[in-house]
């Protein structure tokens, strides 16, 4: 199970407010995309979840488990797991290598080898080039990584940020026909940051709309593609400019 609350929920970095009373729920096996302009405070959003950073007022809730100051650790143990934005592979280590980072603190040796087995089933280039420098594999073939060292925690909800990035749109396609795979194969919850709405609306499923740190919509993405409310969140009062 993995119904998550976010109600609330405020972060600061000092002075400079990220998010301010963010608030919406999020069901099992949902996906829900997190979209708005740069700034919007979509990452701040996916760190608070995860604890990566602290939140200055509400509450964040996972089946009723409370995780608003819990450490990323014990957030990680009850299923949660976040690709973070640029991917954060270790270029120098091997593939293998780098989907065995962070299993040094796990004793069931025998768990840890069916993970990465699953891992290489999902993902069969990574299989094949699981004894390459990390650092060699394509951008597309590193996003793949990333979210392969997600799996190893077998978590039930994945934080995915802006998986897209600096990718070419037919190995965006290939990396979102994964992600959509990996969820009916595990009925796994997942949150995606994207900015490109009509990237969203194409792979379908929730959106919430953030702009200025606030929750500006939240519905049907392929619904907020069209709406005007879209384009005042990337461009203020200015909607003449394409937010696709
Ligand atoms: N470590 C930090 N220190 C100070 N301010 C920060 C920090 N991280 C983010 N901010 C500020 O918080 C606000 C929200 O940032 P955040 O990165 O969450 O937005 P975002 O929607 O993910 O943007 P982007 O699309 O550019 O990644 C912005 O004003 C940003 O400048």
């Amino acid at each position: 199970m993995s119904k998550l609350g976010i109600f609330d929920v405020s972060v600061r970095y000092g002075k400079v407010p990220a998010l301010t009373e963010v608030s919406f729920t999020v069901e099992e096996g949902e996906r829900l995309f997190i979209s708005g302009s740069n700034g919007a405070g979509k990452t701040s959003l996916l760190k608070a979840v995860c604890g990566a950073v602290s939140t200055t007022h509400g509450r964040i809730e996972v089946d009723g488990d409370m995780l608003t100051g819990q450490s990323p650790e014990a957030i990680a143990r009850l299923g949660l797991t976040m690709v973070p934005e640029g991917r954060e592979i270790f270029g120098t280590l091997t593939v293998e290598e780098n989907l065995r980072v962070g299993t040094g603190i796990r004793h069931d040796t025998e768990a840890i080898e069916t993970d990465i087995d699953e891992v290489y089933q999902s993902f069969p280039i990574l299989g094949e080039r699981r004894h390459a420098n990390a650092g060699a594999l394509s951008g597309g073939q590193q996003q793949m990584l990333a979210i392969g060292r997600g799996l190893m925690t077998n978590p039930k909800l994945m934080l995915v940020d802006e998986p897209s990035l600096g990718l070419a749109p037919n190995i965006v396609d290939q990396v979102y026909e994964t992600l959509v795979n990996l969820q009916n194969e595990r009925g796994l919850t997942l949150i995606i940051v994207e900015q490109s709405s009509s990237r969203a609306a194409r792979v379908g499923g929730r959106m919430v709309l953030l702009g200025g740190g606030k929750v500006m919509g939240d519905g049907d993405a392929a619904t907020f593609a069209e709406s005007d409310l879209l384009k005042e969140a990337y461009f203020g009062q200015d909607k003449s400019k394409d937010a696709t």
